[in-house]
C-alpha cells in the first residue's frame, strides 16, 4: 500500500516574518520563494497582502515568479483583506486565499469582541467571498488549541459547505500537548460530517518546544497538511520547523506511513539562505541544519561511525544538503578519528609508536584549544617529526615572564646531547630573553636574520606558528615551531634552527620545506 502524501505548507515568508527583527524586502522574499520552489514545497504562504503596500507587492511578485508551488496570501475574515489577497494573487499559476478567524472563547470575547454566532457568520461569509474569487481556499480556526471542540465542529462543517478545501487547526499559542492535540484532530475528522471534503492541516507554535511533536501527532491522527517554517522561524518561539517535520516523516516513514514530496538535498542551502537574509543564526545543535547536526566529537562515537556510520547516525548528511558528516577533533577524540583525519591529510605513521607520540601531543594541544583544525595537525606532526630526528638541542622546560616596569626574564631547561642544562637570561622582551638564554648555552655565533609569528588558525586559542631564520658564515637555515604559547613556539623554532645549523649538510626543514 502506498503512503499518503503530506502537503508541506511553508509560512517562512508570512509567520516566519512575524519573528521580531526578521522583516524582509520584496526582493529577499522572492529569493527565498525561489529556493522554496526548488525545495518542492507544495504551498508558499508569501505574506499578508493587506498588511502593507510592500507586502502586497511581495505577494504579487512571488505570484508572478513561482510556477511549481501554490502561492498563498493570508487574510482576516474581512472583505477588504480577501479582496487584497485575491488582487495580489492574480498572476499566480496556482493561488490560494488563506482566511482565518479566532474560535477560542478568550479571543472571541476579548480580542474580536464578537459572539460565537457572529464569528460563525463571518467565517462563512469570508469563505464564500474568497471562493467567488479563487478556487483554492483555506480556512483557519485561530487559537484552535484553546477552542471548544463542539463550536469548532459547527464552524468547520459550515466553512466546508461554503467552499473551504483546507481546514487548518492552529495551536496559535503553542499550548497543546502531543496526545491531546492528536486526539483533537482525530475527533474533528470523525465528528465533522463533511470532513472528507477537506484536507485537515495543522499549524503549531513552539512556545513549549512542542511544535514538531504536536504536528507529527496530528499527522498520525489524520492531518495531511503541515504548516511550518525554515529554521523554525515564526511569531514568539517560532513555528514547527520544516526540516524537522520533513526528515522525521522521511526517517520514520515505515511507522508514520506518510511521505512528502520535498527535495531534501535542498534543505541546508535554503536554511542558509533564510538565515543569511534574516540575520537569525542557526544554533549549532539545531536538528538537521545546525553545524553540529552531523558532527561527532567524542572518541567512542567517532570510532563507531568510522566502523559503520549507522552506529551514531539516523540520517545521511548528504541527504539534507551537507557535503558530508564531520568528525571534529578535540580533547574527547580518540586514536581512530585522529589517525583517520591524518590519513585524509596524507599523513601516515611509520609505526604505532609514532602514531602514539603524535596522538599524545594532540591530546595535550586539545586540552589547551577548543577545536583542532587541519593546520594544527600538520604543525603538530612536523613538530613530532623534527623532534624525532637526531638533535643536539631539545627544549625541556620554559618559564618566561614580563610585567610592566620590570625587565622580562626567562628560565629554560635545554637538553644538550641528552644532558639537561638550566639557564636564565633577561631581555628586551620575553622572546628576546628566551633567545639569549638559548644562545648562552649554544653560543652558535649565528645571526638572527628573520623572526616571524603567525596564527595557524583563527581565534585567541589559535596556535602561534613561529619562523626563525639564522645565518652563519653564508649558510642560512629556517627553523619553525608551533604552540598555543608563542614564547614556547619561539623557543622551539630557535632550537629547530640551531639543530639544522648543527647538521653537517643542509637539511630540508620538515615543516616549511626550506633548508
Ligand atoms: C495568529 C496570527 O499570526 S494572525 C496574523 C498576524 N499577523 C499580523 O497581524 C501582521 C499583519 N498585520 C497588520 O499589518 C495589521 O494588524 C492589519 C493591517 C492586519 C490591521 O491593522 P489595523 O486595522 O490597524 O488593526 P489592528 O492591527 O490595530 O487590530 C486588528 C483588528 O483586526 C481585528 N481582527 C483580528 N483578527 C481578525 C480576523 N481574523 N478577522 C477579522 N478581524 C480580525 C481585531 O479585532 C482588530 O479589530 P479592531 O481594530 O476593530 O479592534
Ligand atoms: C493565522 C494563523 C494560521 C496563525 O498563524 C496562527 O494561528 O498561529
Ligand atoms: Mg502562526
Amino acid at each position: 500500500m502506498s503512503n499518503d502524501q503530506v502537503i508541506i505548507f511553508d509560512t517562512t515568508l508570512r509567520d516566519g516574518e512575524q519573528s521580531p527583527g526578521a522583516a524582509m524586502t520584496k526582493d529577499e522574499k522572492v529569493r527565498i520563494a525561489k529556493s522554496l520552489e526548488m525545495l518542492k514545497v507544495d504551498v508558499i504562504e508569501a505574506g499578508f497582502a493587506i498588511a502593507s503596500p510592500g507586502d502586497f507587492d511581495a505577494v504579487k511578485s512571488i505570484a508572478e515568479t513561482i510556477k511549481d508551488s501554490t502561492v498563498c496570501s493570508l487574510s482576516r475574515a474581512l472583505p477588504k483583506d480577501i479582496d487584497a489577497a485575491a488582487q495580489a494573487l492574480k498572476p499566480a499559476a496556482q493561488g490560494r486565499i488563506h482566511t482565518f478567524i479566532a474560535t477560542s472563547p478568550l479571543h472571541m470575547k476579548h480580542k474580536l469582541c464578537m459572539t460565537p454566532d457572529q464569528v460563525l457568520e463571518q467565517a462563512i461569509a469570508s469563505v464564500k467571498q474568497a471562493r467567488n474569487l479563487i478556487d483554492d481556499v483555506e480556512f483557519s480556526c485561530e487559537d484552535a488549541g484553546r477552542s471548544d471542540i463542539d463550536f469548532m465542529c459547527r464552524v468547520i462543517e459550515a466553512v466546508i459547505d461554503a467552499g473551504a478545501r483546507t481546514i487548518n487547526i492552529p495551536d496559535t499559542v503553542g499550548y497543546a500537548l502531543p496526545h491531546q492535540y492528536g486526539n483533537m484532530i482525530a475527533q474533528l475528522i470523525e465528528r465533522v460530517p463533511n470532513s472528507d471534503k477537506a484536507i485537515f492541516s495543522v499549524h503549531c507554535h513552539n512556545d513549549l518546544g512542542l511544535a514538531v511533536a504536536n504536528s507529527l501527532s496530528a499527522v498520525v491522527n489524520g492531518a495531511r497538511q503541515v504548516e511550518c517554517t525554515i529554521n523554525g522561524l515564526g511569531e514568539r518561539a517560532g513555528n514547527a520547523s520544516l526540516e524537522e517535520i520533513v526528515m522525521a516523516i522521511r526517517t520514520r516513514q515505515d511507522d508514520l506511513n506518510v511521505e512528502t514530496g520535498i527535495n531534501t538535498q535542498h534543505i541546508v542551502p535554503t536554511s542558509r539562505l533564510v538565515s543569511g537574509i534574516t540575520g537569525f543564526p542557526v544554533q549549532p545543535n539545531k536538528a538537521i541544519v545546525g553545524a553540529n547536526a552531523f558532527a561527532h566529537e567524542s572518541g567512542i562515537h567517532q570510532d563507531g561511525v568510522l566502523k559503520n556510520r549507522e552506529t551514531y547516525e539516523i540520517m545521511k548528511a548528504e541527504d539534507v544538503g551537507w557535503n558530508t558528516n564531520r568528525l571534529t577533533l578535540g580533547k574527547l577524540s580518540g586514536r581512530s578519528a585522529f589517525k583517520s583525519r591524518m590519513e585524509e591529510l596524507g599523513i601516515t605513521f611509520a609505526d604505532r609508536d609514532e602514531l602514539t607520540e603524535a596522538f599524545n601531543r594532540f591530546k595535550i594541544l586539545a586540552d589547551k584549544k577548543s577545536e583542532i583544525f587541519d593546520d594544527d595537525l600538520q604543525a603538530l606532526v612536523s613538530d613530532v617529526r623534527s623532534s624525532n630526528e637526531e638533535e643536539k638541542y631539545r627544549l625541556v622546560e620554559l618559564e618566561a615572564g614580563s610585567s610592566t616596569g620590570k625587565t622580562p626574564e626567562a628560565r629554560l631547561v635545554i637538553a644538550v646531547d641528552s644532558e639537561e642544562k638550566e639557564v636564565r637570561s633577561a631581555g628586551d622582551g620575553p622572546v628576546d630573553a628566551v633567545f639569549k638564554a638559548i644562545e648562552s648555552i649554544a653560543d652558535s655565533g649565528a645571526r638572527l636574520a628573520l623572526y616571524n609569528v603567525s596564527a595557524i588558525t583563527s581565534g585567541t586559542d589559535s596556535q602561534g606558528d613561529v619562523s626563525v631564520r639564522l645565518e652563519k658564515q653564508g649558510r642560512i637555515v629556517n627553523g619553525s615551531g608551533a604552540d598555543t604559547d608563542i614564547v614556547v613556539a619561539s623557543a622551539k623554532a630557535y632550537i629547530n634552527a640551531l639543530n639544522l645549523l648543527n647538521t653537517d649538510r643542509p637539511k630540508t626543514n620538515p615543516q616549511t620545506g626550506n633548508v
